[in-house]
């Protein structure tokens, strides 16, 4: 058994659904069948999510949101007409999310997460409705009739380990299953989102909960490539990579397949295959435990931007006993995470996602490390690239971090810190965000096109 999921751009218009059909019957493999909200048709448009959260916002705020409503149900009365099914079903749609729209708003987050949920939620109806009219048993199963339970966390809710058994009962349906994806329900029954882009994350879960073969994840290119595509033109393909490496690189900004949607595949050792919508019969790229060929060190380059650091120095530091949890609890009282700790003998850069941050918290955060940890400075620098250099052939392989830090000295780029070691698999490097893409371009170049030296 396959579980196969498309992606919003795989779902933006009739025309793509008409592919996806023929995806999904050409395999009797494929039953579980996961579905975003509509996405982009071209590169101005705007995804159904987004246009959703804009809706809920406005309803929130007391604003009129009339048009954004009827853009949102064009979406789907589009497809519809395009691939001649009843309009009966855009009509419950329009009604569903105008019902929810004029729902409790007594707590936003929750209100925002059901709106958001929507965009799957219907776009998974209307598929059902799209397969049955071609002929097919096709039904769609809603999260919560499945059992997929997630913990209270609006917008970044995370799977509970009871929804795999509920979910493996999906196995005695018949026919093909539509399941939307993004979100599950907590335990009081009320909806909750995963981050976004968490479609790939419902479609590990669902694989992992119905013991499947295969997780083919579709998606608007041929593969996953060694590089983004938007920095490099035309960038290598990835045959085949590990969890780990995948991982890694989807934390870093290879936004092709969210990072956290490896976990539940992984855990039960079920395979993932990236593969085209728009060219089924090519290879993709497949996701293991183990891959064979190591052609050089690196496997993949990826950035990602919206990174801070905060730096501290104190003479003597790595003598005092509790410096670390003293500064890690300051950043918890502010309810901020943190991403990376690389640390001197004297010295110590924490880097932080800067949207968990304003200048009232900064102002905040530095007085408290002076003051109770008598530190000698405290700098936040803003605006930083963070860019993760991976390949399993790292473990054995010497040299590659000079390689890698010449390559970005020759283009000139300043590199403001460097984190190597934790990861036995990846190296990181922080830059300014003007330097994002010399420097990206600059590693590629160096792993990827000229002669390994
Ligand atoms: N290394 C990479 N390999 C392939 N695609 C990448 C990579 N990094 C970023 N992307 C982008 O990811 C996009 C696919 O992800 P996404 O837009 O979320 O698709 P979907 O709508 O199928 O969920 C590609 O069109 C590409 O621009
Ligand atoms: N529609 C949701 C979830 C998702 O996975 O979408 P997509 O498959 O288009 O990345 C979002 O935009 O976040």
């Amino acid at each position: 058994m396959k579980v196969v999921k498309f992606g919003g751009s795989s779902l933006a218009s009739g025309e793509q659904l008409k592919k996806v059909f023929q995806i999904v019957v050409s395999d009797p493999e494929r039953k579980v069948v996961v579905v975003s909200a509509p996405g982009k048709r071209f590169s101005d448009d705007i995804k159904v999510t987004d246009l959703l959260i804009d809706c809920a916002e406005k309803y929130l705020a007391g604003e009129n949101a009339d048009k954004l409503f009827e853009t949102i149900i064009e979406r789907y009365a589009s497809i519809a007409k395009e691939l001649k099914i009843s309009l009966k079903v855009v009509e419950t749609i329009s009604n569903d999310l105008q019902a929810l729209l004029n729902g409790d708003k007594s707590k936003p987050e929750r209100y925002l997460d059901a709106i958001k949920a929507s965009g799957e939620d219907n776009n998974a109806k209307l598929i059902a409705a799209y397969f049955q009219h071609c002929g097919i048993t096709a039904q769609y199963v809603s999260p919560k009739e499945a059992g997929l339970i997630v913990s209270d966390e609006p917008g970044n809710a995370q799977v509970l380990p009871e929804s795999y058994e509920n979910l493996y009962k999906l196995r005695e349906r018949d026919g093909i299953i539509v399941f939307p994806g993004f979100f599950g329900y907590n335990k009081s029954g009320e909806v909750l989102t995963f981050s976004r882009s968490g479609s790939d994350i419902t479609g590990s879960i669902l694989a992992n909960g119905v013991k499947a073969d295969l997780y083919e994840n579709f998606t608007d290119v041929d593969a996953v490539y060694s590089v983004n595509p938007t920095i490099v033109q035309n960038p290598k393909e990835i045959s085949e990579l590990t969890y780990r490496e995948m991982r890694e690189l989807s934390y870093a900004g290879f936004s092709v397949f969210h990072d956290e949607a490896l976990i539940p595949a992984f855990r039960a050792g079920i395979p993932v295959n990236v593969k085209n919508t728009n060219n089924p019969s090519a290879p993709g790229t497949r996701i293991v435990n183990e891959r064979a060929n190591t052609n050089g060190p690196v496997i993949g380059i990826a950035s990602d931007k919206g990174f801070c650091s905060i730096y501290i120095s104190k003479y003597l530091m790595n003598r005092e006993i509790g410096f670390g949890r003293k500064l890690l609890q300051i950043l918890e009282d502010f309810g901020l995470t943190y991403e990376h700790i690389p640390s001197g003998i004297d010295d110590v850069t924490v880097i932080l996602r800067q949207n968990q941050m304003d200048d009232v918290i900064e102002e905040a955060i530095t007085k408290r490390i002076m003051e109770e940890l008598h530190a000698d400075e405290v700098i936040i620098e803003h605006n930083l690239v963070l860019i993760m250099v991976v390949g399993e052939g790292m473990r054995h392989n010497v040299g590659t971090t000079a390689r890698a830090a010449k390559a970005l000295a020759n283009a000139g780029v300043n590199i403001e810190m460097i984190n190597q070691g934790s990861s036995e698999v990846s190296m990181m490097f922080g830059v300014k965000e003007p330097q994002e893409k010399h420097a990206v371009r600059a590693l590629y170049n160096e792993f990827f096109v000229a002669v390994p030296v």
